[in-house]
């Protein structure tokens, strides 16, 4: 295979980049400066917020307020994720552009983070893809833990690629494949990517990739290799997983940009802009930059 020519980047900040927050509740001021501000650098794909049980995860007890405040961008898909019917229907009455369901290739995962089975999780899903359809709202499947679960340890990749089938076979347009704690390293990106793809065609998966072990990178240059044509990434590298301990952020949107432009692949992303976006959001927060590109770049030229 041979490098994408174009680049999708699927902005996860305001959403995974928030969830995990620890401390006071964010602003939903904030939260929404920050979708703005992304949607300013050119970013087209922003998962804008999360329709899930605010007693699971608090930080994002506000998505009906953040789906209100933003100033919508012609061109730009306002995304959130919707783990049953609850919340399909607050994100329909919200207005997100696009929704997404989400399991694992985890069994204990899948417990820890939904609280039921991975086939649980699918039946859970039927008539949220079926009420999507007759609303006209695409659906997005995410599949974590595919390169290892921090309950279980390894995972198999033939069950990711059970998983990320049956999410298309659902009727996902597009399936992300999350190293939810970021234990992968390139081969074994390869490997999952090669199991996985014997179900669901290249052009239908995304890579989600954690930076806890410092590999996001290289493991994503192991997967653009192979084909894969879009990218979830986080400004600043925000984020971790509730339901993960210890995992950290998902590559830094910065990061991916500079690794993208070396390699002379488009995205129509300003890089400068997204790095002073990073470094609002990081100040704001009191919170370590995340990404190296931004930190290789000094202080903020706003
Ligand atoms: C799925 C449930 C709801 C099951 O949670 P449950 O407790 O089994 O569900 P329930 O149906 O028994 O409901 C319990 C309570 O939650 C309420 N509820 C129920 N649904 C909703 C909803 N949609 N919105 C708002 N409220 C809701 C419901 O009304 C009820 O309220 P009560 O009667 O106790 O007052 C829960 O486990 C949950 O919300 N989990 C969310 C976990 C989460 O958000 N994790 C992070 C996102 S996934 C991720 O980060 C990975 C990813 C995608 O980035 C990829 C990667 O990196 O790998």
């Amino acid at each position: 295979m041979s490098f994408p020519t174009t680049v999708r980047i699927f902005e996860m900040s305001p959403r995974d980049g928030l969830q995990n927050e620890p401390g006071e509740l964010i602003p939903t001021t904030v939260k929404v400066e920050l979708i703005n501000r992304l949607s300013q650098c050119g970013l087209t794909h922003i998962e804008a917020a999360s329709f899930v049980s605010p007693k699971w995860v608090p930080q994002m007890g506000d998505a009906s307020d953040v789906m209100a405040g933003i100033s919508r961008q012609p061109g730009v898909i306002y995304a959130a994720l919707t783990p049953n019917m609850k919340g399909l229907e607050a994100a329909i009455e919200a207005k997100a552009d696009e929704v997404a369901v989400f399991s694992a290739a985890s069994e204990a995962f899948t417990r820890k983070n939904i609280n039921c089975s991975i086939a649980e999780s699918l039946e859970r899903f039927a008539p949220v893809m079926e009420t999507a359809r007759h609303a006209g709202i695409r659906v997005r499947g995410y599949v974590s833990t595919v390169m290892g679960c921090p309950y279980q340890g390894e995972v198999d990749p033939q069950q990711v690629a059970r998983v990320a089938k049956a999410m298309l076979e659902m009727g996902c347009y597009e399936i992300s494949l999350g190293d939810t704690i970021g234990v992968g390293t390139p081969l074994k990106a390869k490997r999952m990517l090669e199991a996985v793809s014997k179900e669901v065609p290249i052009d239908r998966l995304a890579a989600h990739f954690h930076d806890t072990y410092g590999q996001a990178i290289a493991n994503l240059y192991a997967v653009l290799e192979e084909g894969i044509a879009v990218v979830d990434a986080s400004v600043a590298g925000l984020g971790g997983c509730p339901y993960a301990k210890g995992a950290s952020g998902n590559v830094a949107t910065e990061d991916v940009l500079y690794l993208l432009q070396g390699l002379g692949i488009e995205t129509g992303t300003d890089l400068q802009q997204l790095i002073n976006t990073g470094h609002w959001i990081s100040r704001t927060l009191s919170r370590h930059n995340g990404s190296k590109v931004a930190l290789a770049r000094g202080d903020c030229h706003e």
